[in-house]
């Protein structure tokens, strides 16, 4: 496929109340599509209508132009989905699960074989091969249920919140991941209520809220659109607290919120000698670096200065959202 597109779909459980409104997106193929919104905002619904396994009230979701509905057996075989939950067997190991799931889909024992030492090789499992599934960590076992959806080489790739619960590590491993299955040209949307999980390995992003869609684009065309020029950043002082305030009040004039170093401390902003300043800065990340240096050649002690949001999370607060984490 080059691009599924889903069409003014809208669905409702109860006939009442729509968990998804005449939502329009598309994904192409190559791209990874985030998903957003927080809890309720009709994510899996809009996943499980794309996978076709739920039909929608209206609207239809089209690959290259034409409707799946109708070829929809057809069109589950070129699609890998991991739902809510990782239906995994906690009894069979790493490379019998996947091998069990290559069968399903009809693959003989040597292709089965080959595509099982890839997937564990690409998923970092391979030394854990003959592991039982129960055995293994959160984060492997998160690594194999997604292994899972790609036995079959399909060509979208639907992920229902698959970094909930990972660590950091977890976290950087997976998008290193999702991002090398996308450069084969496989088409993959990633959903999650948390905005921090999905910035910077997106490339587009569909923000839902309530069923409906807020903002859908290429990442780097909706920061535009939505005038992130100003991101916020802490600057942590030891020493000098009043003279970082004047610079940065000179330069920037949009000082958010200047706060004690740490929480057992109580400062007062207009005399303290220490404390935090949370400041927006305007442009690249060079120009944080410009004022570091000023501050430091007045004789500022800075002890960190750092970014606060990701450029989705400024979009998100922009269009007046706070319950995405
Ligand atoms: N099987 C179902 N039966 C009835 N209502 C449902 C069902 N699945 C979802 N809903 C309702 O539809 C709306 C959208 O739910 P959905 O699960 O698609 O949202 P979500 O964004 O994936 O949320 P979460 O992040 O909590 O998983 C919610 O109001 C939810 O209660």
């Amino acid at each position: 496929m080059k691009q599924v597109r889903v069409e003014k779909i809208t669905h409702s459980y109860d006939g009442v109340r729509p968990a998804v409104a005449e939502l329009s997106f598309h994904i192409n193929a190559g791209e990874v599509l985030a998903l957003i919104g927080p809890n309720g905002a009709g994510k899996s619904t809009s996943l499980r209508i794309l996978a076709t396994l739920q039909r929608p009230d209206s609207g239809e979701v089209t690959w290259d132009g034409r409707d799946t509905w109708p070829v929809r057996q057809a069109v589950r075989q070129r699609i890998g989905f991991l739902g809510d939950g990782t239906g995994l067997y906690p009894n069979m190991t790493a490379a019998g699960y996947l091998r069990f799931f290559a069968e399903c889909y009809g693959l003989d024992d040597g292709a089965a074989n080959t595509r099982v030492a890839e997937l564990l090789a690409t998923f970092k499992l391979s030394s854990k091969a003959e592991a039982r599934i129960s055995d293994l960590s959160k984060g492997m076992r998160q690594r194999l249920a997604i292994a899972r959806t790609l036995v079959h080489g399909p060509e979208l790739l639907l992920l229902d919140e698959p970094a909930d619960g990972l660590d950091p590590l977890g976290r950087r491993q997976l998008r290193e991941i999702l991002r090398g299955v996308a450069n084969e040209g496989v088409g993959i949307v990633v959903s999650s209520h948390i905005l921090r999980e999905l910035d910077g390995f997106c490339d587009a992003v569909a923000l839902i809220q309530k069923g409906a869609l807020q903002v859908f684009g290429p990442v780097e065309e909706v920061i535009d659109k939505y005038e992130v020029a100003r991101r916020v950043h802490e600057v942590s002082v030891t020493k000098g607290l009043q003279q970082a305030i004047a610079i940065l009040s000179a330069h920037e004039g949009l000082i958010e919120e200047v706060l004690p170093l740490t929480r057992d401390e109580q400062i007062d902003p207009a005399t303290a000698d220490r404390g935090k300043i949370r400041v927006r800065v305007r442009g690249a990340e060079n120009h944080a670096a410009k004022l570091l240096k000023e501050l430091v050649l007045a004789d500022v002690e800075v002890i960190a200065l750092t970014r606060m949001r990701s450029d989705l999370e400024d979009v998100y607060q922009s269009i007046g959202r706070d319950e995405v984490a």
